[in-house]
């Protein structure tokens, strides 16, 4: 088999596409669905690491906007992340595919603290990791983690899997006419503002050198088509 186009990557999940249909919480087809499409791409050779969101459940800023304080609703954000992981941690058992959720967090109940030994440790055995809790600090987001953890784990890559191809000139949900990008260098994609993911996230990876693949989730097996190099996203790579 030829290798993979990247050795180990790491995969940001959103957190919201796991609702399915529903507008709150998992939904256990399509969590079960991604657990396969990530067991076929561990299969390709590549090591994988997986940053999980939590916007299926809770988002920092909308909870503050009820009055929670900020850090508090983002802290709540986190720990969602955590429940996310721990139910494709469980997905992903059931099929076989042997993973280790690693928190950012201390809760020694439910699963080991993050540290680069540890994901180093089980990479090399073969194991998903889960890497669950953001950076552990509010203001971020799950975005930022996972160029944050592709950096200190040597990642070659940000696979950034959610409900868009790519990145437009305009978010093509509310302008139809907005036009996909193939590739982007770290500055333009700071400069022209993309929401997609958030400048925190492009401004690390342009520091850290890393490649950005952006590219949707809803299509079956399209972790597996871009460690292939056949799959549709935009490259966003110095
Ligand atoms: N310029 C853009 N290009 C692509 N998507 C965009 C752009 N601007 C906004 N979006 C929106 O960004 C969303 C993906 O980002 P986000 O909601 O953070 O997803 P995730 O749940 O993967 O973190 C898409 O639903 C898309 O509508
Ligand atoms: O390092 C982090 C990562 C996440 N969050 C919080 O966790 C929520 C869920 O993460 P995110 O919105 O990135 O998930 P996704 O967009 O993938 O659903 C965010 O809204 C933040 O409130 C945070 O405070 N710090």
């Amino acid at each position: 088999m030829d290798q993979p186009a990247y050795r180990r990557v790491v995969v940001k999940l959103s957190g919201e596409y796991l609702a399915g249909s529903q507008s709150f919480g998992i939904d256990q087809p399509t969590i079960d669905r991604i657990a396969g499409d990530l067991t076929a791409a561990r299969a390709l050779g590549a090591e994988i690491a997986v940053v999980v969101g939590g916007g299926n459940i809770f988002r920092g800023v909308e909870v503050s906007s009820r009055g929670v304080s900020r850090p508090t609703g983002d802290t709540m954000g986190m720990l969602a992340t955590v429940m996310n992981c721990l139910a494709l941690e469980a997905a992903l058992e059931r099929r076989g595919q042997s993973a280790r959720a690693l928190s950012s967090f201390v809760m020694p109940e439910v699963c080991e603290l993050f540290t680069r030994r540890a994901a180093h440790k089980y990479l090399a055995e073969n194991r998903i990791v889960l890497l669950a809790g953001g950076t552990g600090n509010p203001y971020f987001t799950t975005d930022t983690t996972a160029v944050l953890r592709a950096a200190e784990i040597g990642a070659q890559a940000v696979l950034k899997a959610t409900n868009v191809d790519g990145v437009y000139s305009a978010d093509p949900k509310k302008d139809p006419s907005a036009k996909r990008f193939e590739r982007l260098s770290h500055s333009q994609a700071l400069e022209g503002g993309y929401k997609v993911m958030d400048a925190t996230a492009f401004a690390l990876a342009r520091e850290t050198s890393l490649p950005i693949i952006v590219f949707s989730i809803a299509e079956p097996d399209s972790i597996g088509a871009i460690l292939r190099g056949t799959g549709r996203g935009t490259i966003v790579a110095s």
